[in-house]
């Protein structure tokens, strides 16, 4: 992309001229206002020669006072996305050029035409220019919505301090209403983060002070949170013992300094995980801040979602040991739900449909009163959508198999050549830290059969074997950026293959980049992004380099994002035994979606399958996608006794409506122990040590 005229690029550093380049553009893009980026040349680039300049260069955003000594000249400055993280920068509106990402952006500078008007391409003509004032770089909000009265209501609640949990239909703006949530929040603590956690002091900041999470990463963008699992730091837990990485120094005090817990799609979050949260939550508040042991450590928590849509995930096969985490029951009957003391707000009013027959007949299904409600809606909506400017409707499955299949279908069409991408997998024993000579060889070979069967292989988002072709529609399963905004790569985010990249070169970009960031180093502190970013690339060129995957894709995003997918490390690590790794890319095959994939979503045209239809709310969250009749096509047969509805969660309703709290928190599971003992809890937390998994109590600094 080549941007337009008046930009400015600040350079520094020891080895490096300080330079400021204005630039200016032949190509047909809109005008933009100046800009300021700072950047380095990085040291492997080649040298300026006589008054040219051709160069990589790498923009660090948002490093403001680091221009003024600049100098400029003109130049023709195209932007490159990094074929690494994607990273670019576009122009939002005319007028405007925005940084989407505080990743570096890889430059190429090229000399100016001929001489105009007295401007040369010499960089010393301009060595005296002042410097323009900079430009703010802006993030946008999203646009502001005039909250019903309903909506008020939990606003008014969050903002007197209580802990709250508002639920109503799809479509009824409950991400809406979070979103305002996360704005109140913003506006409160509005101090800059100093990038230090403090022990003994509170920080002021946004992001010290609130946690915003959802259970997936695609409900988590649009509140510009992050999955609850990463925010919690465990992972996806599997056993009991997972929640002691809360107790991992960082995570802790993470936790410690804390005001707020925000978690969006409740309903997807088990009464197990809410429960064991809670307490690992009390417990290291009550530790850390010597607090009387008050719900969630005294946070104040929030909670969205409708019960009447999809549930946990519960673990099937409980054949192996006691402290196996089944991610069991529904959150409201956790007695952490119990313990919170919520006041509940039930919204009505729903915004997505705006046709309100359609809307009564969704409402019929979610609650399963109106048995008649599903032949009404094959009856208008059996036909075939029209298919407008080539644009195919999304189609929606319930079962993986289904999606799949249609997906290699699609991809059989294609006429480009297929690449297959193995994963490749490795297992760690936790004897493997030890010298050679003092293994155990009987326990290393137990430890390796565990490893060898671990659910893992066959659990893992990412499979052994991938098969794409350039113009597959594919979808990314790892989070790779989580910023709360547009340009996000989440898993779940939605794109097409538009090209292969070798892995040498894009392994040579990736060191480039790193040294990069090596310089940036060695001038001045890293900000919390550029660390951030400079961790990323050193684990794509670890992962670049422990994989035999050659051919790598390049995807283009919905969001006009454009990167190259390298392979990703996706582990899980048994506690005391060992690691399992697959690195593969994170893609997959995208034409058809499984409906647990688009909850939250709001979708204009697509085909709902429902056949095989099987789990609780599963018809109603397909059917309530759809923003209208219109746009809605149904296949697959299933009956009005096909459509699950929950009785526990209509228990749980009718309760809320009568104003009883009889229902809640009465988990249904008699073994479950719903205890975490505290000497499990503390001494077992795990520290590093020399790199050394090592049990024992995390010291107190
Ligand atoms: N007060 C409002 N004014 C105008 N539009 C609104 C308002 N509240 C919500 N909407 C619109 O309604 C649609 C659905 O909102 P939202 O996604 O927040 O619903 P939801 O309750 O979170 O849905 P789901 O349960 O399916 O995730 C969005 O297009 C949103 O912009």
């Amino acid at each position: 992309m080549l941007l337009r005229s008046g930009a400015m690029i600040g350079g520094c550093g020891p080895e490096f001229e300080p330079m400021r380049l204005g630039w200016d553009d032949h190509s047909s893009e809109g005008e933009t206002d100046d800009c300021t980026f700072v950047t380095t040349r990085s040291s492997f680039s080649a040298e300026d020669s006589d008054g040219r300049v051709e160069n990589n260069y790498y923009i660090f955003p948002s490093c403001p006072g680091k221009t003024e000594a600049a100098r400029s000249c003109t130049g023709t400055v195209e932007v490159t996305p990094s074929p690494l993280t994607g990273m670019e920068v576009t122009p939002s509106t005319p007028g405007r050029m925005e940084i989407t990402s505080s990743i570096p952006v890889k430059m190429k500078v090229t000399a100016p035409p001929p001489v105009e008007m007295g401007v040369t391409s010499s960089l010393n003509v301009w060595l005296d220019a002042p410097p323009p004032p900079p430009v703010r770089i802006e993030v946008t909000e999203p646009s502001s919505v005039t909250l019903t009265p309903e909506q008020q209501q939990v606003l008014d609640l969050v903002q007197g301090g209580k802990n709250v949990f508002f639920s109503g239909p799809g479509g009824t703006g409950k991400t809406v209403v979070l979103q305002e949530i996360v704005k109140f929040f913003r506006q409160r603590y509005n101090k800059s983060h100093s990038g230090i956690f403090h022990l003994r002091h509170s920080c002021e900041c946004f992001a010290c002070n609130v946690a915003i999470t959802a259970p997936t990463g695609i409900a988590a963008i649009p509140i510009g949170g992050s999955t609850l699992h990463r925010a919690t730091g465990i992972g996806i837990p599997r056993r009991l013992g997972d929640f002691n990485r809360m107790w991992d120094r960082p995570i802790r005090l993470k936790w410690r300094n804390l005001s707020v817990l925000i978690v969006d799609e409740i309903s997807m979050v088990s009464a197990e995980l809410l429960e064991y949260l809670e307490q690992t939550i009390r417990r290291i508040r009550t530790e850390e801040m010597n607090l009387p042991g008050e719900p969630f450590g005294g946070l104040q928590v929030i909670f969205a979602g409708d019960f009447f849509q999809l549930q946990p995930v519960e673990v099937k096969d409980r054949k192996t040991c006691g402290d196996q985490f089944l991610n069991r029951g529904l959150a409201f009957e956790a007695p952490a739900w119990d313990r919170a003391n919520l006041k509940t707000v039930i919204l009505k009013r729903v915004f997505r449909q705006k046709d309100v027959h359609f809307v009564a007949l969704l409402n019929g299904i979610r609650t399963g009163e109106n048995k008649a409600a599903l032949e009404e809606i094959y009856r208008n909506c059996s036909r075939r959508l029209p298919v407008a400017d080539g644009i195919l409707p999304t189609v929606l499955y319930s079962r993986n198999s289904d999606a799949d299949h249609f997906n290699k279908q699609k991809l059989n069409g294609l006429m480009s050549r297929e690449v297959v991408l193995n994963a490749d997998e490795e297992i760690l024993t936790k004897e493997g830290f030890k010298p050679e000579e003092e293994r155990d060889e009987v326990l290393r070979q137990v430890q390796e059969r565990i490893l060898f069967r671990a659910e893992f292989w066959k659990e893992c988002i990412a499979p052994d074997q991938i098969k794409l072709k350039t113009g597959a529609q594919v979808m990314l399963l790892r989070n790779l950026e989580l910023e709360g905004n547009e340009s996000d790569l989440v898993n779940g985010s939605r794109g097409i293959l538009v090209g292969w990249k070798r892995k040498e070169q894009v392994l040579h970009e990736c060191l480039q980049l790193l040294r990069g960031f090596v310089a940036i180093m060695k001038m001045r502190p890293e900000t919390n992004e550029e660390c951030k970013a400079r961790n990323r690339v050193e684990q794509q060129i670890e992962n670049l380099r422990n994989s035999a995957i050659d051919d790598i894709p390049i995807v283009k995003f919905m969001n006009g994002r454009r990167i190259v997918c390298v392979p990703e490390k996706f582990s899980y690590e048994f506690f005391n035994v060992g690691e399992c790794t697959r690195r593969q890319v994170p893609l997959k095959l995208a034409w058809a979606l499984t409906i647990q994939k688009c909850q939250g979503m709001s979708l204009d045209y697509v085909v709902v399958n429902l056949h095989e239809i099987f789990a609780m709310g599963q018809v109603y969250v397909a059917l309530s996608r759809a923003r209208s009749m219109a746009g809605l096509q149904v296949v697959g047969k299933c009956s009005a006794t096909d459509v699950k509805v929950c009785h526990r969660v209509v228990e749980f309703y009718k309760s809320l409506a009568a104003n009883e709290v009889a229902y809640v928190g009465k988990f249904l599971f008699p073994d479950m122990k719903f205890e975490i003992p505290p000497e499990e809890m503390v001494a077992n937390a795990r520290r590093k040590v020399d790199g050394r998994l090592v049990t024992g109590r995390t010291s107190m600094p």
